[in-house]
């Protein structure tokens, strides 16, 4: 089942270890018998959310069949208990139990309410999985915190055997996932809502775990969780961060971004990386580049100055092959010896891993890399840590903070979702972007937007999630520009609509 999607909105995630202990500190506060009046809360926030998907996804609720899926903890708890809830509002509610002891008192007020309850046996039997079938609503209560990655039998049949047709609400998280990494190691549910408790987890912006919530609602329960190092900007924080001309600016003083990009093999990544520029409002933009690419850069963009000059930052390396005979590789070696931010893509992440050019120290305020999980696995064999591009798919998160730690940059790895990481664990998590935008070029009109946020002072981590929500945003609103419910765009649309992502950021 498809629901539709939120514009993403700003969530701070955080570890199991930190909303344990804020559950802990809110709890020793609180009288006896307050634990259950967080968990009818939960129940609460569960059972309203899953009877909207319901009404959403059949156009109804009371005569609806609902399955709950319920493991031993307290996340079965809720489940149970939004099952009374359910109930209440007719809907045909069947409880199947994957452990043998399920949460009492929702065991007892479930049945009361007068939920159908299976004990189901492991591997499951036929009858067991038979409610499953007719299901026009899952809430998964296998595991929440207290999850260990992956499931066991007999949740693993149960979760199979979901069918495509039925809404499925996970609680808390998706059961399965790696709540902390964002790993997804064996089976899991994949979930088309996910109703967080106190605060968002972890799993919940990092791929792929992410991928298995569908749409987030964060549900208040009072709790006083620290600020997390892990965060995802919406349009407001993008406008907060966007660098906005004074009254009395002028082009030098808004900052100006070198570029060296492309080559003679690729002369239309320059154009694009500077199309990304010019659109994201850069104060000016020096250009340096083979001739063949000056030439396609001035005729797209006459206003881009040819050749290098006083700039503020650098954006090094999109559409540039290190190996060919040209001065590409010099340029941005030059360009690093500056000392001045830059943004290092495609080809300069060679250039840079290869030279003396490694910053051991803290760069982070000054050096963003852009790899896609390709070159991020390249790089990192040549630091040292050989890995497969694969690897670095299942675990992005973990191999982005890798790169960072070791290079002391702050990585920006591309992908559906994009993270951008520094070395110390602060990291944002963007999924702004239709799968559309998987398109040849589409990184190099990135890599110019986040460069003149660069250019405009903006730090590393803000310039590539801010970066990084436009351009997903200009891809939407590309995509959408061919009619109908969006339609394929190339690299250059998404430049064209830069401006637009940028006004609506800005949008009060
Ligand atoms: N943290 C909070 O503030 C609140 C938590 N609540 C709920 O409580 C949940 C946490 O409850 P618990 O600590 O009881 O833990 P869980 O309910 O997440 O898991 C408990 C048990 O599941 C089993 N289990 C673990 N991994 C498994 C696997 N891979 N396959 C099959 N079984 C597995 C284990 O026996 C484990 O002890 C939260 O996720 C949330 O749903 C809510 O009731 C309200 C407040
Ligand atoms: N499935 C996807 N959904 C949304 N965006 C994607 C997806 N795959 C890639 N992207 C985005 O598209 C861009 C592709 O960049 P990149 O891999 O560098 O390609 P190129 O080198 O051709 O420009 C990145 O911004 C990336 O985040
Ligand atoms: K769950």
């Amino acid at each position: 089942m498809q629901l539709e999607q939120d514009r993403r909105p700003a969530v701070a995630a955080h570890s199991v270890a930190a909303v344990r202990a804020a559950e802990g500190a809110a709890l020793a506060g609180l009288p006896p018998g307050a634990p259950d009046a967080l968990m009818q809360q939960a129940a609460t926030a569960v059972a309203v959310t899953a009877a909207r998907a319901l009404r959403e996804a059949t156009g109804g609720i009371a005569g609806r069949a609902a399955v709950l899926l319920v493991g031993s903890g307290d996340n079965g708890g809720d489940a149970l208990w939004a099952g009374v809830r359910l109930r209440r509002r007719g809907v045909a509610v069947t409880a199947l139990l994957s452990a043998d002891t399920a949460h009492p008192a929702g065991l007892a007020a479930v049945r009361v309410a007068g939920a159908r309850v299976l004990r189901v046996s492991s591997p499951p039997s036929a009858t067991d999985l038979a409610p499953l079938a007719a299901a026009d609503l899952v809430i998964d209560g296998l595991v929440g915190l207290g999850g260990r990655p992956g499931l066991r039998e007999p949740a693993t049949s149960l979760v199979d055997r979901i069918p495509a047709s039925a809404v499925v609400v996970a609680v808390d998280v998706p059961s399965g996932v790696d709540v902390d990494s964002g790993a997804l190691p064996g089976p899991h549910v994949q979930a088309d809502v996910t109703v967080t408790l106190g605060a968002a987890k972890r799993c919940l912006l990092l791929p792929p775990a992410s991928t298995a919530a569908g749409r987030v609602e964060v549900f208040d329960l009072g709790f006083d969780v620290p600020p997390a190092p892990l965060r995802r900007l919406d349009a407001a924080g993008v406008g907060a961060l966007w660098p906005v001309p004074a009254p009395g600016a002028d082009k030098y003083r808004r900052g100006v971004l070198g570029m060296v990009a492309g080559s003679a093999g690729y002369p239309g990544a320059a154009v694009l990386a500077t199309s990304g520029a010019v659109r994201a409002g850069v104060g000016m933009l020096r250009y340096v580049g083979p001739d063949d690419a000056t030439r396609a850069v001035r005729s797209a963009h006459p206003e881009v100055v040819a050749g290098a000059g006083r700039v503020q930052a650098w954006a090094l390396g999109s559409g540039v092959n290190p190996d060919a005979d040209d001065d590409q590789p010099a340029a941005i070696r030059s360009a690093l010896d500056s000392g001045l931010p830059c943004l290092l893509d495609a080809g300069a992440l060679e250039v840079w891993a290869a030279g003396v050019h490694r910053d051991p120290d803290d760069a982070s305020d000054r050096l963003l890399l852009t790899p896609h999980a390709g070159e991020l696995a390249s790089l990192l064999g040549t630091l040292g840590l050989p890995r497969e591009r694969a690897d670095v798919e299942e675990r992005p998160f973990e191999h982005a903070h890798a790169a960072a730690e070791l290079t002391g940059a702050c990585v920006l790895l591309k992908g559906a979702t994009t993270l951008v990481v520094t070395p110390d664990g602060e990291a944002r998590s963007q999924a702004e972007a239709p799968a559309w935008l998987a398109t040849a070029g589409a990184g190099d009109v990135l890599a110019g937007v986040a460069g003149a946020l660069l250019a405009g002072g903006v730090r590393p981590l803000d310039a590539g999630a801010a970066a990084a929500w436009v351009h997903g945003r200009a891809a939407t609103l590309a995509s959408r520009a061919a009619g109908g419910g969006g339609g394929p765009i190339a690299a250059s649309d998404v430049a064209a609509h830069v401006p637009a992502a940028v006004a609506e950021a800005l949008a009060p």
